[in-house]
């Protein structure tokens, strides 16, 4: 196997005027127990635009990513900032689930409560606070809509969720995620478990969605991450190696390991 630098990087930096930043983290580490998984995670996430993290499998974007809203809380030591809109919600006095309202999550394998389609995003929207019942339906009809599953689920709303097919539980995954009017959407591999026809429909609801959020993605695909997302993140052992545009990583990246990773030549 190789070696390769982990001190040398290339982090892109966005112009403060030119360009708004929906999250960023400033020297983030995470320690599982007595192991350093990611040692210097500072990075600028930039609104209206999809950023994929890619890399080997256990060189750290799972856990960067689930950091972002406090996924990993119960299970690692977190040291860093992540500011959202100039707040550190890494900070303790944080109320987390209200965090979790801006920064919206959806996990690797679909997770739909075993509830009615209309009941897996009305039921948490009702947690919250919401009890008007035209204002349950139009939040549970916006999001269907965002996550472009709407025209294959509105004539029975009362099926078991249970029932659909692994793309469709996925979009609506994202569809209850998008209910809660998150700013930020965090994806942890989303598309593995499905096949070509609905990672296509889901990448669309994705590019669609891009328009209004800022997405933060991980993906072991790298056809996905250069098809759909503006920037891209290289990790490998606990550090982002380089940060760019999509276009510079995929066509002329400045680190050799990034150029190994995505020309197959890596370890
Ligand atoms: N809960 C945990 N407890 C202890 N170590 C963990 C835990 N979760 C992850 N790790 C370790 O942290 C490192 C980074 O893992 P992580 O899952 O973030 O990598 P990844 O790049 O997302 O991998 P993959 O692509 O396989 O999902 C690995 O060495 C992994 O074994």
């Amino acid at each position: 196997m190789k070696t390769y630098s982990l001190t040398e990087n290339y982090i892109h930096k966005f112009d403060s005027t030119k360009t708004t930043i929906g999250l960023a983290t400033e020297d983030l580490q995470v320690f599982y127990g007595d192991y350093h998984a990611m040692y210097d995670g500072n990075l600028q996430f930039p609104k209206h635009a999809i950023t994929a993290m890619i890399g080997a499998s256990g060189s750290g974007k799972s856990t960067f990513l689930r950091c972002l809203n406090r996924m990993n809380d119960d299970i690692a030591t977190v040291q860093g900032k992540i500011f959202y809109q100039g707040i550190d919600i890494n900070a303790s006095n944080i109320n987390v689930y209200e965090m979790r309202k801006h920064v919206g999550m959806v996990f690797q394998r679909p997770n739909p409560f075993a509830k009615s389609i209309f009941q897996n995003i009305a039921y948490p929207l009702k947690k919250a606070g919401i009890k008007n019942k035209t204002e349950l339906k139009q939040r549970v009809e916006k999001s269907l809509k965002q996550a472009a599953l709407w025209d294959e689920v509105k004539d029975d709303l009362k099926r078991s969720a249970l029932a659909l097919s692994g793309g469709q539980q996925q979009r609506l995954c994202i569809a209850r995620a998008l209910a809660m009017n998150p700013d930020v959407l965090l994806l942890d591999e989303p598309a593995s478990a499905l096949d070509p026809i609905s990672t296509g429909k889901l990448e669309q609801a994705l590019h669609d969605l891009q328009q209004q959020y800022t997405i933060i993605m991980v993906t072991h695909s790298m056809q996905q991450a250069s098809r759909i997302s503006d920037y891209t993140a290289f990790f490998h052992m606990g550090h982002v190696i380089e940060f760019d545009r999509t276009e510079n990583i995929f066509t002329k990246p400045h680190i050799q390991a990034t150029e190994d990773y995505i020309s197959g030549n890596f370890g």
